[in-house]
């Protein structure tokens, strides 16, 4: 038996055993250290790689003394980058700066946008076939830049790319559950468009139980979670933004993508993908999730009058961040080859 699993692991990239290898970048920040928490608990990883430019050690000498399956290793700094992504199946990037009060998401691109093309030049020579999951701010911008560091490395594959947009469906279950006084694991809603102010977009009129709002009150449950992050980030007052629910949000959007490539079949997640539901290259709309990573992403159904004003008013900002990601990556790619 051990023989069969030793050679499973040679002939399945990724996988520790039977059980793939996720590789966390900025693994000892805000978010990457409850996230790390979190996925040492999961029973279908094999082995964890804990990846920062600083203070990974600790994290995961600590970490690595939890009395779960996975192993755990801890990578420091640019040299060791290869060797945390060699053979992974996941990887799951929350590196990079967060937002101060007064900032927005997009503040953020001048200092992320190098940082997460940077983390996927290494995905694409150390793991070309991992599933990239993309947490890192704005990920409106960072997730088309991914793509198109993957696209000049020969690389892509718009199936496995994802932006994490998963907090956005976490915050809206909670505040539709404070509402509705139901729990919030009974709440299902689809949150589509992108990461950023009006572009997050909560389709109430299609939540499970539904959802009887007066037009006002719908528009302010809908502000409130568009606004959400910036709750957070002016509560912290400076200390940084969303990292618990970040984390809480990331780890069920990873176990659903490892249920995925375990071979589970029907499980559904909201994310940022390529899309073709829209004019737009990049969409988040409930996405089915296959071996192979996503499958289809799902229509995104009727909209009632204020969704649908929502939804036409998000389209240019949307438009103008995934450009913004692209023309930064081209830019790159040309200064490279001088
Ligand atoms: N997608 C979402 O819903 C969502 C939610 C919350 C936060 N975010 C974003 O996640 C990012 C991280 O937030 P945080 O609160 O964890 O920030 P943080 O500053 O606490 O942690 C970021 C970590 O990234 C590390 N890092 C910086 N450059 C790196 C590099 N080149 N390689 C590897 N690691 C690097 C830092 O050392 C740090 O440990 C921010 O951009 C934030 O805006 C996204
Ligand atoms: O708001 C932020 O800057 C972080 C994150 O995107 C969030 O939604 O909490």
């Amino acid at each position: 038996m051990e023989r069969v699993k030793r050679l499973a692991a040679q002939l399945l990239p990724g996988s520790v055993g039977t059980k793939p290898k996720v590789a966390l970048l900025g693994a000892a920040g805000g978010i990457g250290q409850p996230l790390a928490l979190l996925l040492k608990g999961s029973p279908l990883i094999g082995e964890l790689a804990l990846y920062d430019v600083a203070n990974t050690a600790g994290v995961a000498a600590d970490i690595s003394h939890i009395s779960t399956a996975v192993r755990v290793k801890g990578y420091t700094g640019p040299q060791q980058l290869g060797d945390a992504l060699q053979g992974a199946a996941m990887v799951v990037i929350p590196a990079g700066v967060p937002r101060k009060p007064g900032m927005t998401r997009d503040d953020l691109f001048n200092i992320n946008a190098g940082i997460v093309a940077t983390l996927a030049e290494g995905v694409a020579r150390h793991c070309p076939d991992a599933w990239v999951l993309v947490i890192s701010n704005p990920v409106n911008s960072t997730v088309p830049i991914a793509a198109e560091v993957f696209k000049r490395a020969g690389t892509y594959n718009p199936a496995k790319l994802f932006g994490v947009t998963a907090l956005d469906v976490v915050r809206a279950e909670t505040f539709i559950a404070e509402i509705l006084g139901v729990d919030p694991r009974d709440v299902t809603v689809p949150v589509v468009g992108g990461h950023a102010g009006v572009t997050i977009l909560p389709l109430l009129s299609q939540c499970k139980p539904p959802l009887q709002l007066e037009a006002s009150k719908a528009q302010q449950l809908m502000a409130r979670i568009q606004d959400a992050g910036t709750e957070v980030v002016q509560a912290k007052a400076g200390a940084g933004s969303a990292t618990l629910s970040m984390a809480f949000a990331a780890a069920r959007f990873a176990d659903a993508c490892l249920r995925a490539m375990a071979g589970e079949g029907g499980v559904v997640e909201c994310a940022f993908v390529a899309s073709a539901l829209t004019s737009l290259p990049f969409f988040a709309s409930p996405v089915r999730l296959g071996r192979g990573g996503a499958e289809a992403a799902l229509p995104i159904g009727a909209m009632n009058d204020l969704e649908q004003r929502n939804y036409d008013a998000m389209l240019a900002e949307l438009a103008g961040s995934i450009q913004k990601g692209v023309e930064f990556a081209q830019r790159r790619a040309v200064a490279a080859a001088q």
